[in-house]
């Protein structure tokens, strides 16, 4: 189980944006998290994947309290969540290639020997002709960027899955897409997935359960 209890975070400890949020979700399991814009939606998102240390409460894998956020989050624990940004322009280094941007996170953890295996075949999977893979962010559209973040997120098979808004500036063939490579990986790994965003139809098609940000801020 991923669980969040009593998450308070934000940018400034004297006004945090998400004050005590509660959220647990199962191995296998989807849930979309629904919210308006603003409401700290991705701040809780970012708290989940260990991105974001949070000023109080606790984020527990497995029934295990994790102690260190960011840099500091075990290395074990930070690759077991994938993330999906919204903005793929911001979560792209631009000197990348589009090959280098799937395998970064194969080579941050020293297996860059499977970057040959593993990132052609998941970049078709992502539907990333291999002729893209060897150009830069700003040659290619939003939808390719994001594709290439979703097979990024994926690359080293996280046991849980946190979009944010990943579809929220793609078309609506490209969200498809996407939906359904991110459900087929769901259903093979048995990932657990969170899903951020604020399409209510959108959420509530994709995922087999969605909540609503006022349901898990107990303040
Ligand atoms: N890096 C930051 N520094 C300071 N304030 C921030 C920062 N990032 C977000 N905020 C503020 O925190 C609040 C919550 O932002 P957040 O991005 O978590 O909301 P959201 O629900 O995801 O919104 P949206 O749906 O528009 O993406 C907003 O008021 C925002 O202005």
């Amino acid at each position: 189980m991923l669980e969040l209890t009593g998450i308070t975070a934000g940018y400034d400890r004297r006004t945090p944006v998400v004050r005590g949020a509660h959220l647990s979700l199962a191995p296998g399991a989807s849930l979309g998290l629904l919210g308006p814009s603003g409401c700290g939606k991705s701040t809780l998102a970012r708290v989940a994947a260990l991105l974001h240390r949070p000023d109080r409460g606790t984020v527990a894998f497995d029934g295990r309290a994790v102690a260190g956020f960011r840099h500091r989050a075990p290395r074990a624990l930070r690759t077991s969540v994938g993330m999906v940004f919204q903005q793929p322009r911001l979560a792209a280094d631009p000197r990348l290639t589009l090959r280098e941007l799937v395998a970064e996170p194969l080579r941050a953890t020293g297996r860059r020997g499977e970057v040959d295996a593993t990132v052609p075949a998941l970049a078709d999977r992502v539907g990333l002709g291999a002729d893209l893979l060897d150009r830069r962010p700003h040659e290619v559209s939003d939808g390719q960027l994001q594709r290439a973040c979703v097979a990024r997120a994926l690359v080293l098979r996280p046991r849980w899955l946190v979009c944010d808004e990943m579809t929220a500036m793609l078309d609506a063939s490209t969200t498809a897409a996407l939906v359904g490579v991110v459900e087929e990986y769901r259903a093979e790994s048995g990932a657990g997935l969170l899903a951020v965003g604020h399409d209510a139809v959108l959420l509530g098609r994709w995922c087999g359960r969605t909540v609503h940000w006022d349901e898990i801020v107990k303040d």
